[in-house]
């Protein structure tokens, strides 16, 4: 299973967002001054202690590799060990706040292949191409360090200024990186950072760190409350947080750990509960009316694919934005996405060959035709006066099904055009599938023209999970709404 998967399922089970720090750390799991110094085997008691408190109440744990490389090759034993202890249906993470212009590559493959471990704490500074070693293990995740609390970092994290820090910039770079289910953010215990981080990532997982006192300063209401206003998501969740260690050492830990994690859950409860956006409240969870592509709309706006300002569509008309989907080839990780919702929906249709009508969905064709092991054609937008001057690009059979490939169907005429094309060279085509409809009634004029067209999302989708997001405001909702109403026969 996935880290995604694997942590959302754990939530669940244990109706829990957090995570134990589970370190051979004197300051934090010896019981006391005398013990300060444990063997290794004593400290692989003592961990496997706070596991058996923890199991049940906890959806994950986070071992910092620093405590364990501290006790030589000893510790890179214990760590071993301790990853054993930890039962296969709660991911580990492990703070490493790695990346390395030369190493990424066999450290990724350690981590996730040798010991299994499902997300990793990485540091951005070496930038995307150190992170991709950790990004293209399917089902693995990263956390990049955003923040820390450390007052001397201010100086650095806040650059030029608290408004337009560098770690929001940073924030934003992430967001074409990597999915929500493979990048989430590494966030210090401060409240009003926290908050800036939501606001610019409504989307993602933050895993919030601390030293051992500020995790202990969670257990007062004062600091607790306003940690989890600042960074909870809009469904009361995305937010994975320390258990205090004085917890565990207490005589009963699991009990001091349950009513830890049943005080958040309260004030989870309070702040959802108030949220318009929540449809159906069972006890503890909340259901949103999700929308499955939500996570993938988001990145679509966050790479600059819809823009707003007044465009001349190809119709002449004039729409106060644009969607430009011609950006996706530039971002590997949503072109892939793309492709793939677009794969899901050919999966269901019988054809012989794939074509893209050109240029914008050339790339996209071309993609779907290697990941489905399917030929590809395309009609030429203009016919050349030289050279072959054919009409339709690649092999074909007269009498072949075409399914033919568009980026978004606004008034529908460009693709029927590159339709017709096929059709005047004896193809038969009957599917058009598209990632976006603009809505207006195009479905129906591809009908009474004789096509059956698919799409992916519809505009008003699209603009209903940004509003909700809080991507855009109510007046740029309003424009998609006024433009999206059904006009054309
Ligand atoms: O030119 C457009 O109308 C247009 C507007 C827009 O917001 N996004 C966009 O991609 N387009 C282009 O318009 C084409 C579809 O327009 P119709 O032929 O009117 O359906 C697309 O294939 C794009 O080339």
């Amino acid at each position: 299973m996935n880290f995604f998967d694997k942590l959302i399922a754990a939530i669940e089970r244990n109706q829990s967002l957090l995570y134990v720090a589970l370190d051979p750390n004197c300051e934090s799991l010896s019981f006391n001054t005398d013990e300060s110094v444990l063997t290794v085997e004593q400290w692989q008691n003592r961990l496997e202690s706070v596991v058996d408190q923890t199991v049940d109440v906890v959806c994950s744990y986070k071992l910092n590799l620093g405590f364990y490389q501290a006790l030589g090759w000893q510790g890179m034993q214990l760590l071993e060990q301790v990853l054993q202890l930890i039962p296969s249906n709660l991911p580990i993470i492990l703070d490493a706040k790695y990346s390395d212009l030369n190493s990424s590559n066999i450290f990724a493959r350690l981590i996730f292949e040798q010991w299994k471990i499902d997300a990793c704490t990485v540091s951005p500074y070496t930038g995307l191409d150190q992170l991709t070693p950790f990004l293209v293990y399917p089902g693995k995740a990263v956390f990049v360090l955003c923040t820390t609390a450390n007052p001397s970092a201010t100086i650095l994290q806040e650059y030029p200024t608290s408004e337009q820090s560098l770690y929001l910039q940073l924030v934003q770079e992430t967001q074409t990186w990597g999915t929500p289910e493979q990048l989430g953010l590494e966030v210090g215990m401060m409240a009003d950072t926290l908050a800036r981080v939501r606001k610019t990532a409504p989307e993602r997982l933050i895993l919030l760190e601390g030293d051992t006192s500020e995790e202990n300063d969670l257990m007062e209401e004062s600091e607790l409350t306003p940690i989890l206003a600042a960074g909870l998501n809009e469904n009361g969740e995305g937010l994975l947080l320390p258990v205090p260690h004085c917890l565990l050492r207490e005589e009963n830990g699991n009990q001091a750990v349950t009513e830890f994690r049943d005080r958040i859950n309260k004030i989870r409860t309070q702040d959802v509960q108030g949220s318009p956006t929540c449809n159906l409240w069972l006890p503890d969870i909340c259901f949103l009316e999700h929308q499955p592509h939500r996570d993938l709309i988001l990145q679509l706006y966050d790479i600059g694919c819809i823009i707003f300002g007044e465009h001349v569509q190809s119709s002449g008309e004039v729409f106060p934005y644009y969607v430009d989907l011609r950006r996706i080839i530039s971002i590997p990780q949503v072109f892939h996405q793309i492709v793939s919702a677009y794969a899901e929906i050919l999966e269901g249709l019988e054809f012989d060959r794939i074509a893209g009508i050109p240029y914008g969905s050339l790339p996209t064709a071309t993609g779907l035709a290697l990941r489905m092991e399917r030929p590809m054609i395309f009609p030429r937008k203009e016919v050349k006066s030289y050279g072959t001057g054919r009409l339709i690009e690649g092999h074909f059979q007269v009498g072949e099904k075409i399914v033919v490939i568009d980026d978004i169907l606004i008034t529908g005429n460009s693709v029927m055009q590159g339709a017709e094309k096929l059709k005047s060279a004896g193809l038969e085509v009957e599917d058009i599938v598209v990632f976006i409809d603009h809505g207006r009634g195009v479905m129906d004029k591809l009908k009474k023209n004789g096509y059956q067209g698919h799409t992916v999302l519809t505009l008003a989708e699209i603009s209903e999970t940004l509003y909700q997001a809080n991507r855009i405001s109510s007046q740029e909702f309003d424009l998609f709404k006024e433009s999206t109403e059904p006009t054309l026969s």
